[in-house]
């Protein structure tokens, strides 16, 4: 598998650099920012340099009472064959994951088990998935289940393996599925009979051949190209199909029909396996239609609680007062790394360039960036070379900046009727504050409409949003304390 490895990381970055040149021409001029899920999803995985590792619970639904539900503390448990095992240390993985050492057990069981699973960001399931999907294709060749006549004639055709795909993988996006391709790339690097294939744009196939890797992994249309339209594959013969990233996948237009038309055309023993983030209503009724009898599994969030997070208002006159705010707070106490949050691109701007003119060494994160350019910013803010990142919704929920000890709300979060938007509050100020010290979020206010959004804030979160009067010394002092 290594030159596929190659190729991968080949491929990832000459398709990163289109999506570079695709996004410099595309977008009309928009002042708003709004997030997108696969943007979002992309830039999380590719900052997500290490394992998140979680003291969350579980929460295991087990649907399937065959399903040996226990977990394995060492991958060695998992009697994987060895070169697979020795793909997985040599990616630095020395135990599962909590979700990895509950989900594994059951995702390699025999018979195969469907299985929903949902955990954050960053918490194994990408490495989970390509675990089971490289070990079914080994235990495809000669498990006991493979009907006879099948491993009679593939034997008579002395090895040629003419009846593969066996395993599906769908990603949303382009970029996610070459991203999962990568890991699936390092993971299988010592299995070099497992052959993988992207079914992605770009990807040209001959008509005339069937197709013979092992495991496609791709965006639905093209898989559906393939399979289906130009019959390059048997869909009936797939073993394994999963469906990664359900979110992301509901929230792409046109994703959704396309993937019930693709597991429309599996056979009933196909494993299905179901990946999201996050485990909303929509998500699991698109679940309900993929996945028959599953063990589902989620990783429980903890409610954020706002209990180490001083929060303040302060009322100004205009935009020009709200600027006044922030530099005589900047004036009085010491601010490590900040975040400055905006409504419209405009007034990043704005704000950026007369903090910048006043000294401060400013980043600006906003919609009309191409992914590898908010990356940039991001690795830059990161490693402290700018203290101020200035930026709007764009920031969305699923990327965390840790560390930073102060977040201006320089114009509050509503939702598309104006009103207060608790969870974009809730994500802003949740990442202030470093290893249990309090945070500082500051609220600028200019008219009865946002401090009513202030108070429907207080409100919602049953936590005091206290006024901060920035003329004076004393009192902003008293919060630098
Ligand atoms: N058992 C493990 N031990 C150490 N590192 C791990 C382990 N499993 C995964 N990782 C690493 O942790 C990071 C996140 O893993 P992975 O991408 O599988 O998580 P995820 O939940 O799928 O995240 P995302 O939803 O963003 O893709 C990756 O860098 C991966 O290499």
């Amino acid at each position: 598998m290594g030159d596929w490895a190659k190729k991968a990381e080949d491929q990832e970055v000459s398709k990163l650099v289109d999506k570079l040149n695709l996004d410099s021409k595309s977008g009309e001029e928009t002042d708003f920012d709004v997030a997108d899920p696969a943007e979002t999803s992309l830039l999380i995985k590719i900052l997500g340099k290490g394992l998140v590792n979680t003291k969350l619970s579980l929460d295991i639904q087990q649907k399937n009472p065959n399903s040996p539900l226990h977990s394995v503390k060492t991958f060695e448990a998992l009697h994987l064959k060895a070169s697979l095992l020795k793909g997985i240390y040599a990616m630095g993985f020395n135990t599962p994951s909590k979700i990895q050492e509950t989900a594994l057990p059951t995702l390699l069981a025999d018979p195969p088990q469907n299985m929903i699973a949902q955990s954050q960001s960053g918490t194994g399931k990408t490495a989970a998935f390509v675990l089971a999907m490289l070990s079914r294709v080994n235990v495809g060749l000669n498990h006991p289940q493979t009907p006879f006549r099948l491993r009679a004639d593939r034997a008579t055709r002395a090895g040629t393996l003419l009846d593969y795909p066996r395993v599906l993988c769908l990603s949303p996006t382009y970029e996610l599925a070459i991203q999962t391709g990568e890991v699936a790339a390092r993971m299988g690097q010592f299995c070099r009979e497992i052959k993988l294939r992207f079914a992605v744009r770009g990807e040209e196939v001959d008509r005339s051949k069937k197709i013979e890797e092992h495991i496609l992994i791709g965006t639905p249309g093209k898989l559906l190209d393939w399979g289906i339209k130009f019959r390059l594959f048997d869909m009936k013969k797939i073993t394994v199909f999963v469906l990664d990233e359900a979110d992301v996948m509901i929230a792409t237009q046109g994703h959704h029909d396309q993937c019930i038309r693709i597991h429309k055309m599996l056979n009933p023993h196909c494993q299905m396996l179901f990946f999201s983030a996050t485990y909303g209503k929509e998500v699991m009724d698109f679940a309900r239609l993929i996945v028959a009898d599953p063990t589902i599994i989620r990783l429980m969030r903890e409610e954020e609680s706002l209990e180490n997070i001083k929060q303040y208002y302060v009322k100004c006159k205009n935009e020009e007062g709200k600027y006044n705010a922030i530099q005589n707070i900047y004036g009085c106490i010491s601010v490590g790394q900040a975040i400055i949050f905006c409504h419209t691109r405009r007034t990043a701007a704005w704000l950026a360039a007369k903090m910048t003119s006043d000294g401060h060494s400013v980043a600006v994160l906003t919609g009309d960036l191409t992914v590898v350019q908010r990356l940039d910013v991001l690795d830059r803010f990161r490693s402290g070379l700018e203290k101020v990142l200035i930026t709007t919704n764009i920031l969305s929920r699923g990327i965390d900046i840790e560390q930073v000890t102060i977040v201006v709300n320089f114009d509050l979060p509503v939702d598309v009727d104006g009103k207060a938007d608790c969870e974009t509050y809730l994500h802003r100020i949740g990442r202030t504050g470093r290893f249990g010290k309090s945070g500082i979020a500051i609220n600028l206010i200019t008219d009865e409409k946002t401090m009513k959004v202030c108070s429907d804030i207080e409100k919602h979160f049953n936590k005091k949003i206290e006024v901060l009067n920035t003329d004076s010394a004393d009192d902003i002092e008293k919060i630098g304390t």
